[in-house]
């Protein structure tokens, strides 16, 4: 049975389911049937980009959902966001649009800007335009479109009706403090990694003391201690296998999963969790029909470590901004 979700306001008014479906390292040839499958098992909120290669399949899953009359594109939240490489002012329209047309829609709920950091591709390409998309081979420079006027650029698509909200990811306090010296419009929402080991608790009370909600990504932590420094993770187990999450999964009858989802969600973060598997998938979104108590909260954000593994390398052009 599908299952409901609860929904957010953001601060231009519009409605975020807070639970919603991430589309990182969906592989291409299930990507339409894995979007159709989360639509029928109550997902409103995908969270896509340019990045991950797949918005055309998504889109395939949502027009086939659409047409099976399972939803209106009205229920759904369709999230994407602009990828380094598009940041000049001129560029972005275009993209959005290209965007667009591959998922099949004329607007999108949620547009981010992926990292605050602006790329070049000095190369001839196949996907995009020229220069617009990484081929695996060209020289990549920083470029010097300024994350101001990627902004302005993100104003005008919102005025335009392309995108009903607008918001950002990877921003730190620094860059945030700044976008407030000239943003027009305040972002609707801001896409951080956090989870217990990577909780970030003064950007998340800066973003929400100017009504900036705050979608968590990578909730479950590093999955391989591979992907982080080594040093650090010889006395840190995986946040699955970690005793305290252990401990008030099974107090509550639930997974682990479950619990790291609800510990954000009940501290009104949203949450965009990914899975290829069907029950997975299905648990990651019951996530509300429990509550943690405050001790518990508590006891999971003091996992913190200041941990974050995230971190995009871009085939070697520096993009970290994280203090
Ligand atoms: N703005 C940004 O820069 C970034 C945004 N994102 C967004 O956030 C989304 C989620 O982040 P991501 O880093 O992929 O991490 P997730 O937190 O979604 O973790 C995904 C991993 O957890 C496994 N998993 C999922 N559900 C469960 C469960 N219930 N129990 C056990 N294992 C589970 C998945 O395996 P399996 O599929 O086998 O279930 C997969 O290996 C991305 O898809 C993307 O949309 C992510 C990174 C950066
Ligand atoms: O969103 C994303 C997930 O993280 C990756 C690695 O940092 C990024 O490249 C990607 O765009």
């Amino acid at each position: 049975m599908a299952v409901n979700v609860p929904y957010v306001t953001l601060n231009d008014g519009n409605k975020m389911p807070q639970v919603g479906f991430g589309l990182w390292k969906v592989d291409n040839d299930t990507c339409a049937d894995t979007v159709y499958n989360a639509i029928k098992t109550g997902y409103r909120l995908f969270d896509g980009a340019c990045d991950y290669g797949n918005e055309v399949e998504a889109g395939q899953g949502v027009a086939r959902a659409i047409k099976d009359g399972l939803v209106k594109r009205e229920d759904l939240f369709i999230v994407s966001k602009l990828w380094q490489s598009f940041h000049d002012y001129d560029q972005v329209e275009p993209i959005t649009k290209k965007q667009l047309a591959d998922w099949g829609v004329d607007y999108f709920d949620l547009y981010l800007i992926h990292f605050p950091v602006a790329l070049k591709y000095v190369a001839p390409e196949t996907r995009y335009p020229p220069g617009w998309f990484y081929d695996g081979e060209s020289k990549i420079e920083h470029s010097n479109a300024s994350l101001e006027s990627t902004w302005r650029a993100f104003e005008d698509i919102q005025k335009k009706g392309l995108a009903k909200s607008i918001g950002i990811s990877n921003y730190n306090g620094a860059l945030l403090l700044d976008l407030f010296t000239y943003a027009k419009v305040k972002p609707a929402t801001l896409q951080i990694e956090h989870h217990p080991y990577y909780v970030q608790p003064y950007l998340i009370k800066l973003a929400e003391q100017h009504g900036i909600k705050v979608t968590a990504y990578s909730s479950f932590g590093p999955q391989s201690f591979i992907e982080c420094d080594m040093k650090v993770a010889a006395d840190t187990p995986l946040l699955f296998d970690h005793p305290v999450i252990k401990k008030i999964a099974e107090a509550h009858g639930k997974t682990p999963a479950q619990v790291l989802l609800r510990w954000s969600t009940q501290r009104g973060i949203s949450v965009i969790p990914k899975s290829n598997s069907q029950n997975r998938l299905q648990q990651n979104l019951d996530v509300t029909s429990f509550d943690l108590k405050d001790n518990e909260i508590q006891e999971i954000s003091d996992l913190d470590k200041n941990l974050k593994f995230n971190v995009p390398t871009n085939y070697g052009i520096p993009c970290y901004v994280f203090a």
